[in-house]
């Protein structure tokens, strides 16, 4: 049983931890829970007039490794049908996806799924006390985000487009935002609920996930940082989402944007990944390897190849993923502008690092130096190394990074519960 303070808790083991292995939500052991109807061509996707005017006749994302894909995300635990939110208060969300009638009006599914609800404008009036500035969770590049309570008690986020984005460009990224988030279901990432354009009103409903993102976590903002297990779980809790859009059954779907304040956690410190903004179908055709696109993303995580050719593929998240993976063990922003040059750019200095035999500079001070973290730290950034590949060939696929990332995470818990045992023997052997 870990001690607080444990590598399995939250915070440095000085100041002791909160979380341990047992105290994973049990919501949480399907890692890798597909919403059984949701490949299924009757699903409620599939009815989605706006998933079915996306959909492509394609090539599929075929696995190709050994083990099927059950297997691959069971990751030690039970595998298990729909899950709800992992450690959020949002209460249930089973059968509550709500579908969009071809006029984007709400059509409930509450006929053919129980639980199943409509969002109207004075619902979204109602949970939001009328988008009440006290219920302002935070601000993007889409507009504003208000924590709101549905009528039955659920928690949501009520996404609120800014009025400037009425556009054309506007309701391409919505659209986009809406194919998307109606198709997908993973325990990683966040739910989509459903959205609602009345007027000149575009609103986007997803589960509200309570505990600040990655990045505010790093920053220590929410008291302790968060400590080296707790990272490794992120990190394979990302990785099983982005794998999940990858292999996403009829085609990839790629993210686009992955970064650390684009990572939402729960109250037990698991992973959700946000905003499907700019995500976009990846390539369906048959023969295609990529597709041609606008540059989107944020600086500081962008792959150099689609910044060089506009080609997306999903090696382009694979790429960011090795600059969060960086983020994650150094604490570092992927730029820091107020660093010496040579430092400025973190994954290319945590490289020269690395490279150098000297990776023990590249570990956030937050981080205590133990022989599992330092093993750990290592690994995670030969991983980075292997991501962060000038060309997207040489990059692992995702489900490769999520299998690395599981060998990564045993092997520190067994050398950390090792190094306990011999602590506790020197400290009792010193008192006697
Ligand atoms: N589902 C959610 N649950 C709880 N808080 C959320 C949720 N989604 C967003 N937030 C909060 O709102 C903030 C803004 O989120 P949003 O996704 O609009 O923008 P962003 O990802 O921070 O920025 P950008 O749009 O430039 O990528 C987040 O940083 C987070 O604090």
């Amino acid at each position: 049983m870990p001690t607080p303070g444990s590598p399995f808790g939250r915070g440095n083991p000085s100041s002791g931890g909160s979380r341990t292995p047992n105290d994973r939500d049990p919501s949480r052991s399907p890692l890798y829970s597909v919403n059984p109807s949701a490949d299924d061509k009757s699903s409620s996707a599939s009815r989605n007039p706006f998933a079915v005017a996306v959909r492509f006749v394609g090539a599929c994302f075929a696995p190709t490794m050994g083990r099927s894909t059950n297997e691959i995300f069971s990751d030690g635990f039970k595998s298990g049908s729909q899950t709800s939110a992992s450690g959020s208060n949002n209460g249930s969300f089973q059968g509550k996806v709500r579908r969009l009638s071809a006029s984007g009006i709400y059509s409930s599914s509450s006929q053919s799924e129980p639980g199943g609800m409509r969002f109207t404008m004075a619902e979204i009036n109602k949970a939001t006390k009328n988008f009440s500035p006290s219920l302002k969770v935070g601000q993007g590049g889409f507009g504003t985000v208000y924590k709101g309570k549905l009528d039955d008690g659920m928690l949501v986020a009520v996404k609120r487009a800014k009025k400037s984005m009425y556009d054309k460009q506007m309701g391409t990224e919505f659209q986009s935002e809406v194919q998307t988030l109606a198709r997908v279901e993973h325990l990683n990432l966040v739910r989509f609920l459903g959205y609602l354009e009345f007027d000149n009103e575009r609103i986007l409903v997803v589960e509200y996930v309570p505990n600040g993102t990655l990045r505010e976590h790093l920053d220590c903002l929410h008291g302790d940082c968060l400590n080296l297990a707790a990272r490794l779980d992120v990190a394979i809790d990302v990785a099983h989402a982005v794998t999940y859009l990858h292999m996403y059954a009829d085609h990839p779907i790629i993210h686009r944007d992955i970064k650390s304040s684009n990572i939402l956690l729960t109250e037990n410190f698991r992973a959700k990944v946000a905003d499907f903004g700019f995500a976009r179908l990846g390539a369906t055709e048959i023969d295609a390897t990529h597709v041609s696109t606008q540059v989107k993303g944020t600086a500081g995580y962008l792959d150099p190849e689609y910044l060089k050719t506009y080609q997306l593929t999903e090696k382009s998240d694979v790429y960011s993923f090795g600059v969060l993976l960086v983020e994650l063990i150094s604490g570092r922003r992927p730029i820091e502008p107020k660093r010496d040059v040579k430092e400025r750019l973190t994954p290319r200095w945590a490289m020269k690092k690395f490279m150098d035999g000297d990776a023990i500079q590249v570990l956030d001070p937050n981080l205590p130096q133990t022989p599992a973290a330092t093993l750990a730290l290592e690994k995670i950034l030969e991983l980075s190394l292997q991501c962060l590949a000038p060309t997207r060939q040489s990059r692992p696929s995702m489900r490769m990074c999520a299998e690395i990332l599981w060998s990564i995470r045993k092997d520190f818990r067994e050398l950390w519960s090792s190094d306990e045992l011999s602590q506790t023997s020197q400290v009792k052997s010193s008192l006697e």
